[in-house]
């Protein structure tokens, strides 16, 4: 017998039980999703009850354009441009790790080509929150003086002061595009707190003003100034800066959180980086998760009488261990010249500490 014979009769034979088996499949599997206690796990509707408590979660906060993964955004459009070719055999930096392993530029000075990325990030809004509770009022003036030096210049910035003191925010000369908003909010007598509660008031602040009026946030310090270029290159859907005091250590040194109890706990064996509470952001639909889930930890470490040893510090390193960030920013983004001394790859300070007595500006 011919083989193609025997396919084209067989197959006729084949395709009957074939065919009716589908059907019934199709006929039970509509029986079934009707039959209570049938139903697979992911087709099963939440309670209104469960409905109303997760869509309190992080991940489930709504979508929005940028709320995408992190390959699928979408590539703008730049015009022409006259900039230096990169050369493949000759990388710009060979002193300092310039890649997370999971694919998260590192930036550091020399990477990166601001004619370029400004043409990619034009039309962006940025928001740059900060608080100034009680006495960290006085560092808003420099801070404001040097952000409008190098901050983002050229872009449209919202400045989001959080204090509790509003006629202590001092007036400041703004360039075009860029304006003050003034957010009054409560104090607390720690300082702790203070620092803590921040992630819960951006969380608040992003559902009501941020989401309509700025792409990116950028949540620093107060108690710091710019000293060189800050610009569109440390923009990502969500970027942590490497505390300059860890940078080279080895992640069992690094001052994570490490009583179980706390949901802050990251175990010995685990850790990408030590990244610092002071400069993090993001698009504003992923910091609203990182705050929320923050914000959310420490509600529950409170609960059991717990309190991480480095606050929300501890906690932001805990999400970001779990949720890597798309971009890294090196030290030259956070530094302090008077605690520590600068290495010979550090071609770049951008924003520093400046001097504080605490005794005399803490809980104050
Ligand atoms: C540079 C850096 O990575 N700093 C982090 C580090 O502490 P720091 O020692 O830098 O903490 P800090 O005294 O600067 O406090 C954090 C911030 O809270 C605000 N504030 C604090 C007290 C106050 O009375 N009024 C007020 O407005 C202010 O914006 C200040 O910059 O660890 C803290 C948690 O322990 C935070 O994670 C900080 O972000
Ligand atoms: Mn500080």
């Amino acid at each position: 017998m011919d083989p193609r014979d025997f396919w084209g009769k067989s197959a006729k034979l084949w395709l009957c039980p074939i065919l009716l088996f589908v059907a019934c499949l199709g006929f039970y599997s509509n029986v079934f999703s009707l039959t209570p206690g049938w139903q697979s796990k992911e087709s099963q509707s939440p309670e209104p009850q469960q409905l109303q408590e997760s869509s309190l979660q992080p991940e489930s906060l709504p979508l929005s354009e940028c709320d995408c993964h992190l390959d699928t955004c979408r590539i703008p459009e730049v015009p022409r441009l006259i900039y230096p070719k990169a050369q493949v055999l000759k990388p710009t930096r060979v002193d300092v790790l310039v890649m997370t392993p999971w694919f998260a530029p590192i930036i550091w000075d020399g990477t990166f080509d601001s004619a370029v990325l400004d043409a990619q990030f034009r039309n962006t809004t940025i928001g740059l929150t900060v608080f100034a509770i009680k006495k960290y009022v006085v560092f808003l003036k420099l801070f404001l003086e040097t952000a409008e030096k190098y901050f983002m210049v050229g872009h449209r910035v919202n400045y989001y002061i959080f204090t509790d003191r509003p006629a202590d925010v001092p007036q400041v000369p703004l360039g075009e595009g860029r304006q003050v908003v003034v957010l009054e909010v409560r104090n607390y007598s720690r300082w702790q707190d203070i620092s803590m509660h921040r992630m819960e008031m951006i969380r608040n602040f992003s559902q009501q003003r941020f989401l309509h009026e700025v792409d990116y946030l950028v949540c620093v310090d107060v108690d710091m100034k710019f000293s060189d270029h800050v610009g569109v290159e440390i923009l990502a859907p969500l970027f942590g800066t490497l505390h300059p005091g860890f940078y080279a250590a080895p992640r069992q040194s690094f001052t994570y959180e490490r009583r179980p109890l706390s949901q802050a706990y990251i175990p010995r064996d685990e850790g990408d980086f030590y990244y610092a509470g002071g400069f993090f952001g993001g698009s504003v639909p992923e910091v609203q998760r990182l705050t929320t889930a923050c914000h959310q930890a420490m509600v529950a470490d409170k609960a059991k009488g717990i309190e991480a040893v480095w606050h929300d510090e501890s906690h932001l390193n805990r999400y970001l261990l779990y949720h890597k960030p798309s971009k890294v920013l090196s030290p030259e983004y956070l530094w302090d010249e008077h605690m520590l001394q600068r290495p010979p790859f550090l071609r770049k300070l951008r924003y520093v500490a400046v001097p504080k007595n605490h005794a005399e500006i803490r809980n104050r």
